[in-house]
């Protein structure tokens, strides 16, 4: 569903993304951890072509996102730290909107159902966006996701701000996407969140990925542990 091949973007001198390979298949989500600047905004960039591969390949569905552009984010819900909605439209408009890019027509029972679906609660369906908290504007990503059918959820640290109830609220909902065969990429510097959601945690240091896990198979102290040597942040441990 999501692989990258020998991905690498360079940025002059700097190689941002280090011949990076990893595969992300139906109803699995794979986290992504790393320092600031490690890389992962860039892969997540590429693999929406927001960002030209410098070379290597970064594929959706089996096409190539460089080549199929257009093609490729249909399949793709992109969610942010910050998503862009529209503050002035309320949930259930920015929900037609953006699902009727794709060319589908919801009717309005539909709408109010994804949104329900993504646990907003009924009384902010009509409310304007701008009123909403970050959590809330998480679930009408979630939403869209939903109408959209999508196949592919590109995530840039969704849950940074969110306070603990609305991060695990956002982790079930993930959870279900993952149920529905939806495979996931998600950069994240939140551990805790990464072990509870991901089926498999990658580390990144220097556009390379350095360490790859299947998650159950690491507990929440040895993630710690092994990403902070990852990262030679050895004195934090002594
Ligand atoms: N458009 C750009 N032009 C030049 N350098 C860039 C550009 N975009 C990213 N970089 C650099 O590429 C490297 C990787 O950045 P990237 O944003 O992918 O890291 P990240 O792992 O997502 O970091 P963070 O956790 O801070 O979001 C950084 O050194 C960054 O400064």
């Amino acid at each position: 569903m999501i692989s990258t091949k020998d991905l690498t973007k360079k940025f002059g001198d700097l190689t941002a993304v280090d011949h990076l390979s990893l595969s992300v298949k139906e109803g699995e989500l794979l986290c992504l951890l790393g320092a600031n600047g490690a890389g992962k905004s860039t892969t997540i960039n590429m693999l929406l072509n927001f960002v030209a591969p410098t070379s290597g390949s970064a594929t959706i569905n089996g096409l190539d996102a460089t080549r199929h552009p257009i093609k490729t984010k249909e399949f793709i819900t992109y969610i942010p730290e910050n998503l862009m909605l529209y503050p002035m439209l309320t949930a259930i408009e920015n929900l037609d909107y953006f699902s009727g890019i794709t060319g589908r027509q919801l009717a309005q029972s539909s709408l109010t159902g994804f949104l329900e679906e993504a646990g907003l609660q009924k009384d902010a369906f009509h409310k304007r966006i701008s009123t909403f908290s970050k959590g809330m504007r998480q679930k009408v990503g979630i939403a869209i996701a939903l109408a959209k059918d999508t196949k592919v959820l590109l995530l840039d640290e969704p849950t940074s701000g969110l306070d603990p109830k609305a991060s695990n609220e956002f982790g079930n909902l993930l959870q279900k996407l993952r149920g529905k065969g939806v495979a996931i990429l998600m950069a994240t510097h939140d551990l805790f969140r990464a072990k509870v959601v991901a089926t498999h945690i990658g580390i990144m240091k220097d556009g390379k990925l350095v360490q790859q896990f299947v998650a159950d198979d690491i507990s929440l102290p040895q993630l710690e542990k092994t990403y902070l040597e990852t990262m030679n942040y050895k004195e934090v441990l002594s």
